[in-house]
């Protein structure tokens, strides 16, 4: 018999058996289309073997394997089978993610037409390096950086540990430089696709005759699936991405980098919960070959690991340009009545920074206008209909908003419980600080960046354009401006309500208020004029902020890493998480209850298992959400438990709206 196991893209955790005469061991990584029920569907060949544990006349025949482009390699199965063996996920729910939309249909980009020697592949990257562009020269902790990258052979994590500005991006040039020279294959993350142009551009800049391809959700379909398969027949040299990016196909990979490596944009919050981040290192290890993790502020989990000695650290300490890091104070507020929301210290620095012609960058990670409507006649707050959040002010559009449904609906003239007409909008947002500017400095030209303001790649690179024209005095901005941009006449940065995240309940939330707050500051004071960091805060002595000011990451973690420890958190124990969303709390709960029941009949002692309960945000779009933690100081005894537990659930009955999910490794609570 010649029979093939197909992965298919079904919440199933088994694969499928089918006949197919005639086919062959060498038709393992094949796209096929098969029947199932009464449709076709579209899967991969994973195994092709003689017997199945089916009876025969059971089986139906394949209706076409698709040769027409080449099978995905083994290493790549390798790696999907492992994501989903971590992951708890079916494999082929992991494979259709893991293929481009097109692929994945069963169809393939038309070939393109020969573009006129501009990837030519004689006349690259031979011995000297593209001679039009001007190298810098490296400073010593860069070389030193480049020459144990480069030296590496085999696989090897490094923790490119380097303050803002420090060249990291200069690091990974010359690794991918020397990369390329040897023939290999090059693979670089990054968190958003906001920062995949900017870095294309500067990659293409030095290297002007590699064939870089770029993998991210925004790329349109035909040519994800074109660059796809230009990595795969080993065409394509760089691959540059978000985090999909990690299951592009790369036979001569021998270089994978991922920046900004703390980013919690590199682990997938839906449908497939992967850390591209963890799976790049995995992947590293399978193509045994050196991963770079570069980051101003590493996330606590690879700094553990480097100060334990697993990852080799690579530290630059200087910034490149700039002869100082930016100075970093704070500005106390307690005793000082804000003028909408800014201090007299801070507006002082603004107005300096304008009559000298330098740009300032005033930071708020909050969009919209207010987090709230409320009235203070009769209590009433704009809630959303479907979720357990507010509706956020948007005054821009005159409408109240949602921001994790997007529900939204017009501003109410008056209360709709009591009619009183003097609604207030509470707190503040950038379209507030961005009015309360306008009103300040009058003259000014005043630039607000955030989701809003850049809904589109074409809007988000036209504000950096003129950003960078230096068409801008002030700009206001969430986290979206934080990230890797570089403004040369950028000298000031204020934050404000920062604060609010000191004491928030997720035990991340200092990690992650501390790099934005290093990586927003860090943009201040990039070449040769001196950078200010000013912080608006009501606990000027939070430790937090005094490592901010001695630019002490180090300290910070040490820190961080210690209460960890302490409260027997990540990276000092493993969790897994199992949620439940459904139309009424009662049986979100009622389902994991009866899973945790279900898990303690074979939970070993390793195993920590917690009560069910409702999630923060307990309501997202009329869903009830309830959460169960598993966790572990033993990691392989938390993935067997894992294994055997994610069989165990299908099992359990459930009401049949009811969804649930395992999250290894949540960054969500
Ligand atoms: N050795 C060098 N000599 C001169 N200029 C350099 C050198 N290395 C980097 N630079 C320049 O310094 C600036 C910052 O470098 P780069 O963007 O590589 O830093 P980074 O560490 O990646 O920054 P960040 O993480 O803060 O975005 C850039 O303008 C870059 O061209
Ligand atoms: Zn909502």
């Amino acid at each position: 018999m010649s029979i093939v196991r197909v992965a298919l893209d079904l919440p199933l955790l088994r694969l499928f058996d089918y006949l197919a005469p005639g086919a062959s061991a060498s038709d393992i990584g094949y796209r096929v289309s098969v029947p199932f029920g009464r449709s076709l569907r579209m899967g991969v060949i994973v195994d092709w073997i003689a017997t199945s544990e089916q009876p025969v006349d059971k089986l139906k025949p394949v209706t076409a394997i698709l040769r027409d482009i080449p099978p995905l390699p083994t290493d790549w199965l390798a790696l999907c089978e492992f994501c989903a063996r971590y992951y708890q996920a079916p494999l082929g729910e992991v494979m259709a993610f893991a293929l481009p939309p097109m692929l994945r249909r069963g169809k393939h980009p038309r070939p393109q037409k020969a573009k006129k020697d501009l990837n030519a592949v004689s006349a690259k990257h031979e011995s000297k390096p593209a001679s039009t562009v001007c190298l810098p020269s490296l400073l010593a902790a860069q070389q030193a950086a480049v020459e144990q990258i480069v030296s590496t052979t085999a696989f090897q994590t490094f923790l490119l540990h380097g303050v803002t500005g420090s060249g990291k991006t200069e690091v990974y040039l010359r690794a991918i430089e020397a990369t390329l020279a040897q023939g290999r294959q090059a693979l670089m993350l990054v968190p958003e696709i906001a920062l995949t142009p900017q870095l294309e551009s500067r990659v293409r800049a030095r290297l002007p005759h590699a064939h870089l391809v770029v993998a991210n959700s925004s790329v349109a379909d035909a040519a994800r699936a074109r660059g796809f398969l230009d990595a795969l027949t080993g065409n394509a040299e760089i691959v540059l991405g978000t985090r999909l990016a990690i299951f592009t196909p790369l036979p001569r990979l021998r270089l994978i980098i991922v920046d900004e490596e703390h980013d919690a944009s590199f682990k997938q919050q839906d449908g497939v919960r992967y850390s591209a981040r963890d799976l790049a290192i995995w992947r590293a290890h399978q193509q045994n070959c050196p991963i770079v993790l570069g980051s101003a502020t590493p996330s606590l989990e690879s700094f553990h690991h480097a100060l334990a000695g697993r990852y080799h650290m690579l530290t630059l300490p200087l910034r490149a340009v700039a002869e100082a890091p930016p100075i970093v104070r704070t500005i106390d507020t307690r005793r000082e009545k804000l003028q909408e929301g800014l201090s007299v210290a801070l507006i002082n620095a603004l107005e300096q920074r304008l009559g000298r012609g330098e740009q300032s960058l005033v930071f708020l990670n909050r969009r919209g206008y207010a987090p709230v409507l409320a009235c203070p006649a009769c209590g009433w707050i704009s809630r959303c209909q479907h979720c357990a959040a507010n509706l956020v002010v948007h005054l821009a559009d005159k409408h109240l908003r949602c921001h994790h449904c997007g529900f939204e609906t017009a501003i109410p003239h008056a209360c709709p419980d009591c009619g009183n007409v003097d609604l207030q909008p509470f707190g503040r947002g950038t379209q507030r600080l961005e009015s309360a500017l306008i009103e300040r400095f009058p003259q000014a030209r005043i630039l607000r960046v955030d989701r809003d303001s850049a809904n589109s790649a074409k809007k988000w690179q036209a504000l950096l354009a003129s950003i960078h024209a230096g068409e801008v005095d002030i700009l206001i901005g969430t986290q979206m401006l934080a990230k890797g941009h570089d403004f040369p006449k950028l000298t000031l940065v204020g934050a404000v309500g920062a604060d609010a995240a000191l004491f928030a309940a997720d035990f991340r939330a200092p990690e992650r208020l501390f790099a934005q707050l290093m990586q927003v500051g860090g943009r201040s004071g990039r070449a040769d004029l001196p950078g200010e960091v000013l912080i608006q805060t009501e606990y000027p002595t939070h430790p937090l902020y005094q490592a901010l000011i001695d630019h002490d990451y180090s300290r910070f973690a040490q820190s961080q890493l210690e209460e960890r420890k302490t409260a027997g958190f990540p990276p000092f124990t493993f969790q897994a998480m199992l949620r439940a969303e459904s139309r009424s709390m009662g049986e979100s709960v009622a389902f994991l209850a009866q899973a945790r029941d279900f898990a303690l009949a074979f939970a070993d002692s390793y195993i920590t298992l917690y009560e069910p309960v409702p999630m923060r945000l307990h309501r997202l779009m009329a869903l009830e959400r309830a959460q169960l933690l598993v966790e572990s100081d033993n990691r392989p005894a938390l993935q067997h438990f894992l294994a055997q537990w994610q069989t165990a659930l299908y099992t359990l009955k459930r009401p049949r709206t009811l969804r649930w999910h395992v999250d290894v490794d949540p960054l969500e609570f």
